[in-house]
């Protein structure tokens, strides 16, 4: 379970002050899938690596499976945006997934068990050897995806995962996240942009208002576990739950202009 309580940051440089996050506080129950969605600069990232452990806030509490947040947590695997900067390029598809199991100091069976497995999972057995490189953009994402599966960890983090890739690949990856969050019974937090996405994969949605940023509403998607790109997206409760979710969206940006 992850717990966001009061959290605040500013950053601080010379006399300059920006308050990035005011008050935030939501939790994502063990094994949820809980997507969060805001306007652009209102602090996702900043969020993201706090709970990282990559950032130290200026107040609040963050915790995850009941310890306090207070450097690199050892449960928790990340998903970037940028595939291309987070995979070596001089490593092949196997040493880039097993990398983060030799820091885990796992023995050399377990690893190759995990990678074949991890990337089995996401549709890529048989890529081993490749260099990153030589895949597309969908596929280096799934490399980045197997090496955070591979790692077993309790939380997952997903920063923007697919916001660089092409529409018909994102609706494959977007399913592929939920197939492997139902396998594995992970718990997810997933931010993104993209409305429909958020809708489309959580279970609940969890809207942030402008930066300072607090949270501005959440709501529960009550649409089916069973969730398919044609049906679900085309399902009148999908578009309510979508325009309920634009129309905070709406209201966090003009507070912003105000
Ligand atoms: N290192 C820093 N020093 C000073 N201010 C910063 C720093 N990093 C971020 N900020 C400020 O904090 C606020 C939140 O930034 P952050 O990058 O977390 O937002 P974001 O929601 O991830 O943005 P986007 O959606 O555009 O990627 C912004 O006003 C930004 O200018």
């Amino acid at each position: 379970m992850l717990e966001v309580h009061g959290l605040r940051k500013t950053y601080k440089s010379g006399r300059r002050e920006v308050e990035a996050l005011r008050d935030l506080t939501f939790t994502v129950d063990t094994g949820e899938l809980v997507c969060l969605v805001g306007p652009s600069g209102c602090g996702k990232t900043t969020l993201l690596r706090c709970i990282a452990g990559l950032l130290e806030p200026s107040g609040g509490k963050i915790s995850l499976d009941g310890h306090e947040v207070s450097g690199p947590a050892p449960g928790l695997a990340m998903v970037f945006q940028e595939y291309g900067r987070s995979l070596f390029p001089w490593m092949s598809v196997r040493d880039n997934v097993e990398l983060p199991l030799k820091q885990k100091k796992l023995p050399r069976t377990r690893r190759a068990e995990l990678v074949e497995e991890a990337l089995g999972a996401v549709g890529l057995a048989g890529t081993e050897s490749a260099y990153p490189w030589q895949l597309s953009g969908g596929m280096q994402q799934r490399v980045a995806i197997a090496r955070a599966v591979a790692y077993e960890p309790s939380t997952l983090l997903m920063d923007e995962p697919f916001a660089a890739v092409d529409a018909q690949t994102r609706a494959d990856l977007e399913d592929l996240v939920r197939a492997l969050w139902r396998r594995l019974g992970v718990t997810v937090l997933f931010i993104t942009h993209d409305i429909d996405e958020a809708v489309y994969l959580g279970q609940r949605v969890v809207m942030l208002s402008s930066s300072p940023t607090v949270v501005q509403d959440e709501v529960t998607v009550d649409l089916p576990a069973d969730r398919d790109q044609l049906h679900t997206r085309a399902d009148p409760r999908f578009t309510e739950l979508r325009t309920h979710v634009y129309e905070q969206i709406q209201q966090a940006k003009l507070s912003q202009a105000l």
